[in-house]
């Protein structure tokens, strides 16, 4: 039995869904043994911090998604959870990776994730890592580890929030199905006038959508 921090962001798509960091909080602090809630704060993520956070996925494919997606200028929510075996609990909330997967588990990624990889909620993965990303995360953004004030911060969130939107997610699914069957013909018909790479054309994609 060890005291662990563990490192949790609210992605910018939980940021989004009002309710999704409220259940969070509140699942975490009833599920880790001797739960602590250490800070809540907003922030929206540069590029450098976003690349030493996910520097273990440095060079792999997805890489420049995964960095456009966390830096979206909706931010993310930082919070730093303390307890016994708290990184595990926190995974075993959260549950897989991928919402594909997450959907057949009772979880929050299951709950309230999007797609692949669009799935709400970052934990550590380790005692070590989440002693690595709470010493990245507070000392980057100066963030003053105190219960007190988290519960502050939290409580002015959930005061703003608790009960105005709803929690369930499946007409947005829906229409991400959609745009994703439709993106997948984009690529093909740009393919014939291309050799741009699928993430290129899939920028272009997106301004076009935002245009
Ligand atoms: N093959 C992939 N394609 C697209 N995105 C991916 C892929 N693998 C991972 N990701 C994205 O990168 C994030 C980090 O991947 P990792 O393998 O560390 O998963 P995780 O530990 O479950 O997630 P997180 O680190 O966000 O808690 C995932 O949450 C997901 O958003």
């Amino acid at each position: 039995m060890s005291v662990e921090r563990a490192l949790v962001l609210a992605k910018p798509d939980a940021v989004c869904i009002r309710q999704a960091p409220i259940t969070a909080v509140e699942t975490l602090l009833k599920s880790i043994n001797g739960g602590k809630l250490l800070c809540f704060e907003h922030h929206v993520v540069p590029t450098e911090l976003a690349e030493q956070h996910y520097e273990e996925h440095k060079g792999k494919g997805f890489f420049p998604k995964l960095l456009n997606f966390i830096c979206n200028p909706n931010g993310v929510i930082v919070m730093v959870f303390e307890g016994v075996n708290a990184v595990k609990t926190i995974r075993e909330v959260f549950g897989p990776t991928f919402v594909e997967k997450a959907i057949q588990v009772e979880c929050l990624r299951g709950k309230f994730g999007s797609c692949g990889g669009i799935n709400c909620f970052h934990s550590s993965d380790s005692a070590e890592s989440g002693a690595r990303e709470t010493k990245l995360w507070t000392d980057y953004f100066k963030i003053e580890l105190n219960e007190e004030k988290a519960k502050k911060d939290f409580d002015e969130y959930k005061a703003k929030y608790d009960g105005k939107y709803k929690s369930d997610v499946s007409k947005v699914r829906e229409i991400v199905k959609k745009i994703r069957a439709d993106s997948e013909e984009y690529v093909n018909a740009m393919k014939e006038l291309s050799d741009c790479d699928d993430f290129l054309i899939k920028q272009l994609l997106a301004s076009i959508i935002l245009n």
